[in-house]
This record gives C-alpha cells, structure tokens and sequence, in this order.
C-alpha cells in the first residue's frame, strides 16, 4: 500500500467533547493515517478511545496508528509512531511484524531518517516546518531539507507542524507524500468544516 494523503493526528484537548465526532467528520473526508496522539497517562481512557478509533477505521478502511506506545498498538494489531525518545524501532518491528506501519520523527535530520529506514520504519517525519498550535517548542525544519530527502531516501515522507490548506502547497510540491495535521484539521467550527478541510487537503496531494 502507497502512504500517501491526509495522516489526521488526534488531540484530546482539542477534540475534549466532539472526539468521535469530528474524528468521524474527517474520515468521510478521506484519510490515509490517523494518529491517536494523547499524552494523559490514563490508561484506561487511552484503550476505551483508542479501540473506538479502531472500530472507526475499520468502517472507513482508514489505518490507525498509536503514537508513543507501541504495547498499545501491539494490543490493537495496528501501527505505532515513535519519536527520537520513544524506544528503539527494530525491537518494535519485531513486536508488530512486517506488515505494520511504523513511523519516526526525524526532525530536521536525514540522518536519523537514514538510520530510521535500516530500523524497518515504513515512514519518516520531518518538521516542524510553520508555527504550532500543537507543539510550538518543536524544532524547526526547511524545505530545502525535503529536496534532499527525496533524492536520497526510499521512504515515504511525512511532514508536520503548523500544516494549513494556506501552507501544505509548498510541502507537497517538495516532495511530501504525507501531511500530518492537528490543527489544521481538527480546529474547525464545525464537522462539515473539517470534512471539507480534510478534502481539500488530499486535492492538493491529488488523491
Ligand atoms: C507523524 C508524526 N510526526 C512526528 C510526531 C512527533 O513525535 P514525537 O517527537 O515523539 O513527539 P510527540 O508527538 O510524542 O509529542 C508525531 N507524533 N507524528
Ligand atoms: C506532534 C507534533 N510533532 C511535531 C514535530 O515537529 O515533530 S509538530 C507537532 C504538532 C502538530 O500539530 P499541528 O498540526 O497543530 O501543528
Ligand atoms: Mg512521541
């Protein structure tokens, strides 16, 4: 399977009241990946939300990926995010098998995207490329860092922080195959709004 689109990533601030809801909205919108990203310890609430996430992809043939816990997706049979500090990525291979989506942030560092690629990561992130909501002490990353990836990496490539409809065109004309959004998505007003949002965003990747 080609990684390539809208990679929706969840915000349980954000998201507090309207969770399912928007979550819903901008699946029917179409997206590729949609990250479980809560960083509460509550691990009971992190099952309850993550297997209702599940049940939804399922309906949508979407692919549910965890981010940081890779016990968690283990659980679920599905995919895992892990940043620098979030364990090693070969063991994990081991733990989820071969056909599980594994991605790593490498920041602003094609180094650790080489190093991520012999791991057995399925993509690497790059970012944060405009200001963030989100994560606003992120370290920051240029496009010109996208032109290099793209010549000598054989890997999907995912870019996120601070992605809007107003900024995403650059990224993809530089290469990106995947625009990882939190705010840009899930900050609407309404779910018809982040429906359209989530369109939008797969026009400009011309899927
Ligand atoms: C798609 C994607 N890219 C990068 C990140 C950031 O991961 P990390 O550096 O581990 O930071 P946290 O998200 O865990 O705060 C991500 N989650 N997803
Ligand atoms: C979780 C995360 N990681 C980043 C990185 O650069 O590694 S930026 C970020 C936040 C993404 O949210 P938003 O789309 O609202 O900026
Ligand atoms: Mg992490």
């Amino acid at each position: 399977m080609k990684l390539r689109g809208l990679y929706a990533i969840t915000d349980s601030q954000l998201l507090a009241g309207r969770f399912l809801s928007y979550v819903e909205a901008a699946l029917e919108g179409g997206v590729t990946l949609l990250q479980y990203r809560d960083k509460s310890s509550d691990e009971a609430r992190r099952l309850r939300e993550a297997e209702a996430l599940r049940n939804l992809c399922d309906r949508y043939k979407t692919q549910l990926i965890i981010n940081d816990d890779a016990e968690l997706a283990a659980r679920l049979n599905v995919g895992v995010h892990l940043g620098q500090t979030d364990g090693p990525l070969s063991p994990t291979r081991a733990l989820l098998g071969s056909k599980a989506i594994i991605g790593s942030t490498c920041h602003a560092q094609i180094e650790l995207a080489e190093q991520a690629t012999k791991e057995g990561a399925s993509y690497v992130a790059f970012g944060r490329f405009f200001n963030s909501n989100t994560k606003p002490g992120a370290p920051t990353c240029s496009l010109d860092l996208l032109d290099q990836a793209r010549k000598q990496l054989h890997l999907p490539i995912c870019a996120i922080g601070g992605i809007t409809l107003d900024n995403a065109a650059p990224l993809v004309a530089h290469g990106v195959d995947l625009l990882a959004v939190v705010h840009g998505l899930f900050g609407a007003e309404s779910t018809a709004e982040v429906t359209r949002r989530a369109r939008a965003f797969n026009e400009l990747l011309k899927i």
